[in-house]
This record gives structure tokens, C-alpha cells and sequence, in this order.
């Protein structure tokens, strides 16, 4: 996108990419033969760079004297992608959608404006600090994947050029022409922003499948406009810092960490980049400039109070100064765990990412977590660095502030009752309410229009509707795609009541796929949420027919799988059917619990509280996988749906399976479709039994007890999904083995050329 200059005003270019935990950790720990392919615009800008060092980069943001010509930005979207938080994908989860969504929406890549627009305002703060650019950079190229739709309409040979800018058009190129690279320009169809709109954030992130890069660039100019305009105005303003020293500057940070107010930012950036001078394109009450408020806005993610984390500042052989992670809380104790891993992980990735730009630099960890007092928290810790190796000042002031929100950090139970139209989920329903429990439960039922009322007037509720302490139908659509939005909202209504529910059921139309739900309500437990996903019921009857890929999801996503109806099935064909179909069930997710029950009678204790997703709850795991041993793995390439057990005795590096396990759920290795995932690890250099769990793109690793002295550590994963290959995944995951070894491998780009042949 090319954003126009001052008069008189030479022009800087500025290279962006966006770049996430997957990708930027990944990438600078292992090397780059752990690229991921999304965040693939972060890793080009990073290879220019790196390929050669660093110290070539001038910051000035005009060529100068260094033999690349340009700025790299390589901008790590905190909040937005989730990537980068600790936990992976919480806030993903929270959101529900695809990678790095930052509007509502269902694909991801977009947060690519957000690189641009940060890493367009960090270029100027950089050269403003530095005092050396003042110029900000005017023209900014940014590398992005488009969620690959791009790709899809051009090939892997030719990348597509989105800009309404002709000169800077003619300029890339007229370097293509150089380079031997195929370009393409593309249309910015305005008229399809109508396809944008959003009724929760300013415009959602996808117009859906049809022209997916155009929306994807119509989004990210309709982000970037605008911004660098206000951004101007800004920097007029703030012009008197130019000539501020190092020391000064440093001061200067020292004084915004100890002095703002964190409930003026959003839980993204705790009002770090709101504060930052240059920084806050918009009053940070509406959200600072990471996540526009949209973020804060949400339920459960305003809700974590700040406290210090420890980090360490030594010197390399160099005499370098760098930060290094302490394990140590600011003057408490070990940090333990999960938190450990998360915390550990996400300094890695941060550290790389922003030591990498080779400027005046605040590095800064921070992320939410549990302390064994119950409390939520955010971690941050921060080390001011100087730009050329000079000494390091590490900044300790305690920070804390109390949250007003977080009083009462009791989460409730949401169990999602799915199946087949009449399989029976509202008679479930009915015998959960009307069952003895002593539970305030909440019942959201999900109808279409035509529909309406009639669920619930099934539904017997007792005398004056005593049992049920409230409604919610969410009508005209299904549940897992048009009203996910009211899904959120109604869970946000249900959990501040004044008065606190115990459980909220969530039944859904027969033909939901219950994996879009799974994502907005698998939260992490770190993100202290108010409400947790217990469990996914499905209900089947003999009559849900295997042609119907609905039934086949639900049996797929099914934590507990109720075999409803047993009574005609007894009358009906009464020998050996309820094998069978149990059978059936089975061959296709062996990790649920099958329960066999008439009208739903049932023993409650069996499905409610499952806690299935808990990072505690290793035990049940464990014990399915105990009985998964022993799966057949015959007929593998067929495409319907079905389980596969793989195991693996030697320690695994957690790192590797997280690049090998994204390669199978992200990018879909070998044609393989993987709906539902779970496993017990054993991970190198740790002494606890580590759980997998994965729902379609999602998945967690945490670390859930100590292996006992008599135990055969073992790897072990069940996988639910189609097209499955034992043979792929067995050898695939041998690569995950714990080994000392890294291989890095280049990879040159089409943005190495181009960066080196666009004059600025
Ligand atoms: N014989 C028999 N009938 C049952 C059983 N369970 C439910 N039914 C009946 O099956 C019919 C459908 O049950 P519902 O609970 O409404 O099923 P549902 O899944 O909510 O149906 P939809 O919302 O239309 O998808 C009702 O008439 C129930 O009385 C059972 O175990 N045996």
C-alpha cells in the first residue's frame, strides 16, 4: 500500500510482514526450516534482513549507506492472532476464528493491517528515537499470504500486487521485471466491502470464499487509510522528543511503565501501546491501537490484573547486552508448570522478534496466568535495550493494579447437547432440568426462525418455569456459523448476572457442527474466563444415517455420545444392532464415552462436570488412550471419517511436535482432514505427563502431572478425522524426536529480490 508523502518529504519504504508465535519463534529458535505458512510475510521481511545481517539495515528507512534499501518491519500481532499470547491460541478460541482475525469474521491474515499500521507508527517512533529519521516511512510494502486466496487464483508462481497507488505499481514492477519475479496487479473492488459489514466489530475480515484476496486487501487498506493521517497530526505534536537522549528516552519509559493506568488499556497491550508516545492513534479507552477496543470489549478478557516477572539482563560474548528469561517471579518464587512452558516460549519468540529489529527496543513479557492463590495475573516483565549493544537497563518497578472485574473467578460449565434432528436432545434437556442436581442452570437453545418458541415449549420446566433460571434462544440461524456472534453475547449476559450459575446447556440445531462452538468456548485456562467448556453430548439414534456429514461431525466432536432410542432398537431388530452401531460409533471416534439410555434417563454424574477439556482432567485421557491401544488401522485411505492411534516411545521436543502438529491441523499434511485430536506426551527435559488436545485448527499442550517412578513414559495420539494416513503420521512424527541437532535451511523469496531491486 503506498501512503502519500509530504511535500518536499524524501520517501522511506517500509517492508512488512506479519509474523506470530508459530512463526517468528519458531522460525529464529529452529531455523527456518520451521517457517509456517501463515505469518509467511513476517519470515520474508525477517530473511532479507537476516540473510544479510542485520547490521546492514539502516534504519533510517532511506537505503543510506547499507546495501538494503528499506526498512523491515517485522510486526508480531499480539491479542489479535493470539499466536503470540501465552497459551497459543487462547484468544483465538475466544474470538472463534480462523488465524490472526481481528474483526469478526472467519479468516485470518488480515491482521496484516494491523502490522502495517503498528509497524508503520513503530518505524517512525524508531527513527524519531533515534534521531535520526525524521521522515517517516511513505511507502510501505507489505507481504502477506491473503489466507493464501491468492494463491488460489494466481498459482504459487505469481504473487498478486494490491495497490491503488499506480507509481508505487509501476515501481514493483518495473523490480519484478529485474528480478524475474511474476508479478500480477489485482483489483481493489470497493463494491465488495458491502460484504464486510459486521453488526459487532467496525467490519469483518472476510467477505467469505468468493474474491478472498481482494476483501483480504480491501481490509487492509480500509484499516491502513486513515490511520497514517491521525498518525501524522500525532507526530507534529510530538515532535519536541526528537532530540531527546538515550537516557532521556529511557526515562521516558521507565516513567510511562510505572505511571499509566492499565484499565485504560484493552488485555492486549495493557495500555503499553496506547501510552507510547506516537503510539496511540485513538483514546486507549476505546481500546488502544492494538486491538481498536475490539478485544477489550469482549467478555472475560478484561479481566486479569498486572503483576512483575522477572527477567534477566546478561552480556554475550560480544558484550552484547540481552534480556534471558529468570523462571522467577519479581520478588516471589519459581514460576511453575504451564506457566513455565507458556511464559518460557513466549519470551523465546518476543525476544528474537524484536532484538532482530536492531533498534532502540523495549523488550517486554507479559501474558496471563494463574497463581496458585487463585488470582488471575499478567506477567509482564521489561528490559529497555540499547539499539548498538551499549548496556542494558532493566526497568523494576513493581507493577500492579487491582481489577475490579475479577472478584469472583468461579467459571461455569457449558456443556453443548448436539444430534441428529429428533435423536433426542431435548428430552435430555428436560431430564437435566428436571432431574435433582441442586444446580442453577441456563439453558440456550438454538432454533430457526420458523422454529421459534416451539423448543422450548417442549421443553417441560417445571411448575412456573421454577427450574430453569434463564432462557436464551438464539433464533434465525444455526449456532455454529451466523449467530456465533450471539452465542458470545448471550454466554456474556448469562455469566454476569448477579446471581451465579452453576452450569448453562447449550442445546443446538440438529444440523450444527459442533467444531465452530468448540473454538468459542475451549478456552485457555489461562485466560481465566468465566466460562469453560465442559463437554460436547451428542445424541444418536439408529435412524442418523452416515450420508449425512452433519451426524458424522457430531460423532466426530463427541465427548460423551448418548445411544438414544435403545428401546426401539430392542424392539425393533433386536439382535445385535446395538453392537453394531456401537461399533460404527466407535470407528469413528473411539475416545468417546458411549452411554446406552431410553428418554435420556440417565445417571447426571456421567454428563455434567466432565471437565473435558481441563488440562486436569489427564486421568479420563489417559485412560481412553489405555483403551485405544489396540486400534485397527486397515482401511486408512478412505476418506470418511474414522480414528487412528499412533504411539511413540521416545521423548519428543515440544517444539517439534508443535511445528509437526501444525503441519497436520494447519496445514492439512498429506490430504489429511483431522476434525479431533488427543494425546499424552512424553516431552524431552520435563519430568510431567504433557496432554494433547485439538479441535479442527486448535490445540494444546500443558503438562499435567509428574510420570510416576513406575510408568513407561510413551507418546501417544488419537486422531478423528478423514482421510487419516498411519503411515504419514507415524514417520512424520518420528521427526518430532528429541535431538540436539537443528537444521536450518534458507529459504529466498521473492521479497529478497524485491527488496534489494525497489528503490525507496
Ligand atoms: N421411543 C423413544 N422415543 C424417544 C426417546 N427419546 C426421545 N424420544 C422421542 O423422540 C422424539 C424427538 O425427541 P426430541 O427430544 O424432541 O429430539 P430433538 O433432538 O430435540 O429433535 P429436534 O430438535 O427436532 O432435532 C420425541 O417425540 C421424543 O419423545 C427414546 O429413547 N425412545
Amino acid at each position: 500500500m503506498a501512503i502519500g508523502g509530504r511535500e518536499g518529504e524524501q520517501s522511506g519504504l517500509l517492508w512488512s510482514g506479519r509474523g506470530g508465535i508459530g512463526v517468528c519463534g519458531n522460525f529464529w529458535w529452529w531455523g527456518l526450516a520451521a517457517v509456517r505458512w501463515s505469518g509467511r510475510g513476517g519470515i520474508r521481511v525477517c530473511g532479507n534482513f537476516w540473510w544479510w545481517g542485520l547490521a546492514a539495515v539502516r534504519w533510517s528507512g532511506r537505503g543510506g549507506s547499507g546495501p538494503l534499501k528499506g526498512v523491515g518491519g517485522i510486526e508480531t500481532c499480539e491479542g489479535w492472532g493470539g499466536e503470540f499470547r501465552p497459551g497459543g491460541w487462547g484468544w483465538q478460541r475466544w474470538l472463534g476464528r480462523g488465524r490472526g482475525g481481528f474483526g469478526g469474521g472467519g479468516d485470518g491474515d488480515r491482521s496484516g493491517a494491523v502490522v502495517v499500521r503498528i509497524g508503520g507508527q513503530r518505524e517512525r517512533r524508531g527513527g524519531r528515537s533515534c534521531g535520526r529519521a525524521r521522515n517517516p516511512a511513505e511507502k510501505i510494502i507489505d507481504l502477506a499470504t491473503l489466507t493464501g486466496a491468492c494463491v488460489v487464483a494466481l498459482g504459487p508462481s505469481i504473487a498478486g500486487v494490491f495497490t491503488p497507488n499506480d507509481a508505487l505499481a509501476k515501481e514493483v514492477f518495473s523490480a519484478s521485471g529485474a528480478t524475474g519475479e511474476k508479478l500480477w496487479r489485482m483489483p481493489l473492488e470497493e463494491s465488495y466491502l458491502d460484504s464486510m459489514k459486521s453488526g459487532v466489530a467496525d467490519m469483518v475480515n472476510t467477505g467469505g470464499r468468493q474474491g478472498g484476496s481482494i476483501t483480504a486487501a480491501l481490509f487492509l487498506k480500509q484499516k491502513i487509510e486513515g490511520c497514517f493521517e491521525l498518525f501524522r497530526q500525532q507526530q507534529d505534536a510530538q515532535m519536541t522528543v526528537n532530540n531527546t537522549t538515550q537516557a532521556q528516552l529511557f526515562e521516558e519509559l521507565r516513567n510511562l511503565i510505572t505511571q499509566r493506568n492499565h484499565d485504560q488499556g484493552c488485555t492486549a497491550c495493557l495500555g503499553w501501546l496506547c501510552d507510547l508516545p506516537g503510539l496511540a492513534v485513538q483514546p486507549a479507552r476505546a481500546g488502544c491501537a492494538a486491538c481498536q477496543g475490539w478485544l477489550c470489549s469482549l467478555p472475560g478478557l478484561a479481566t486479569l490484573k498486572p503483576i512483575y516477572f522477572e527477567i534477566g539482563v546478561a552480556k554475550t560474548k560480544k558484550g552484547k547486552a540481552r534480556g534471558h528469561f529468570t523462571g522467577r517471579e519479581k520478588g516471589g518464587g519459581e514460576v511453575l508448570g504451564a506457566r513455565k512452558e507458556v511464559f518460557r516460549n513466549w519470551w523465546l519468540c518476543r525476544r528474537w522478534c524484536l532484538v532482530a529489529a536492531g533498534r532502540l527496543v523495549a523488550l517486554e513479557i507479559w501474558g496471563c496466568g494463574s497463581r496458585e492463590n487463585g488470582d488471575a495475573a499478567v506477567w509482564r516483565g521489561m528490559v529497555v535495550e540499547q539499539r548498538s549493544g551499549g548496556e542494558a537497563i532493566e526497568i523494576d518497578e513493581t507493577i500492579s493494579s487491582q481489577n475490579p472485574h475479577n472478584d469472583d473467578l468461579s467459571v461455569v460449565g457449558v456443556t453443548v447437547i448436539t444430534g441428529y434432528l429428533g435423536a433426542g436432545k431435548s428430552t435430555l434437556v428436560n431430564h437435566i432440568i428436571n432431574s435433582e442436581h441442586g444446580k442453577k442452570i441456563a439453558v440456550i437453545l438454538n432454533e430457526f426462525g420458523e422454529e421459534l418458541g416451539v423448543e422450548r415449549a417442549m421443553i417441560n420446566e417445571g411448575d412456573g418455569g421454577a427450574l430453569v433460571e434463564e432462557w436464551v434462544e438464539l433464533a434465525n440461524g444455526c449456532i455454529c456459523c451466523t449467530v456465533k456472534h450471539s452465542l458470545v453475547q448471550a454466554l456474556e449476559q448469562l455469566v454476569q448476572r448477579k446471581e451465579r450459575l452453576d452450569h448453562i446447556l447449550l442445546e443446538t440445531t440438529g444440523l450444527a457442527n459442533p467444531a465452530p462452538l468448540a473454538s468459542v468456548l475451549w478456552l485457555d485456562d489461562q485466560l481465566e474466563s468465566s466460562v469453560r467448556l465442559d463437554s460436547i453430548i451428542t445424541l444418536k439414534q439408529r435412524d442418523d444415517s452416515s450420508s449425512f456429514p452433519e451426524a458424522y461431525y457430531q460423532i466426530a466432536f463427541a465427548d460423551i455420545i448418548i445411544l438414544n432410542k435403545v428401546d426401539l432398537l430392542a424392539r425393533e431388530q433386536p439382535e445385535g444392532t446395538l453392537e453394531d452401531l456401537e461399533k460404527e460409533i466407535h470407528k469413528i471416534n473411539s475416545l468417546a464415552n458411549v452411554i446406552h439410555s431410553v428418554r435420556c434417563q440417565l445417571d447426571l454424574s456421567k454428563i455434567l462436570d466432565c471437565h473435558a477439556y481441563d488440562a486436569t482432567h489427564a486421568s479420563h485421557l489417559e485412560a481412553l488412550l489405555e483403551e485405544n491401544q489396540s486400534l485397527s488401522t486397515g482401511d486408512l485411505h478412505d476418506a470418511s471419517v474414522r480414528t487412528l492411534c499412533i504411539s511413540e516411545p521416545q521423548a519428543m521436543s515440544l517444539d517439534k511436535v508443535r511445528i509437526w502438529l501444525e503441519e497436520i491441523l494447519w496445514d492439512k499434511k498429506g490430504g489429511m482432514d483431522v476434525n479431533h485430536c488427543k494425546g499424552i506426551l512424553n516431552i524431552s527435559n520435563s519430568d510431567e505427563l504433557h496432554t494433547l488436545q485439538a479441535v479442527r485448527e486448535i490445540y494444546d499442550i500443558v503438562p499435567s502431572r509428574a510420570w510416576k517412578k513406575e510408568e513407561t513414559r510413551m507418546n501417544k495420539i488419537v486422531f478423528i478425522g478423514q482421510c487419516l494416513d498411519e503411515e504419514i503420521l507415524a514417520d512424520s512424527c518420528k521427526s518430532c524426536k528429541f535431538s540436539a541437532f537443528i537444521l536450518v535451511a534458507v529459504d529466498l523469496s521473492i521479497a529478497m529480490n524485491l527488496c534489494n531491486t525497489v528503490v525507496p
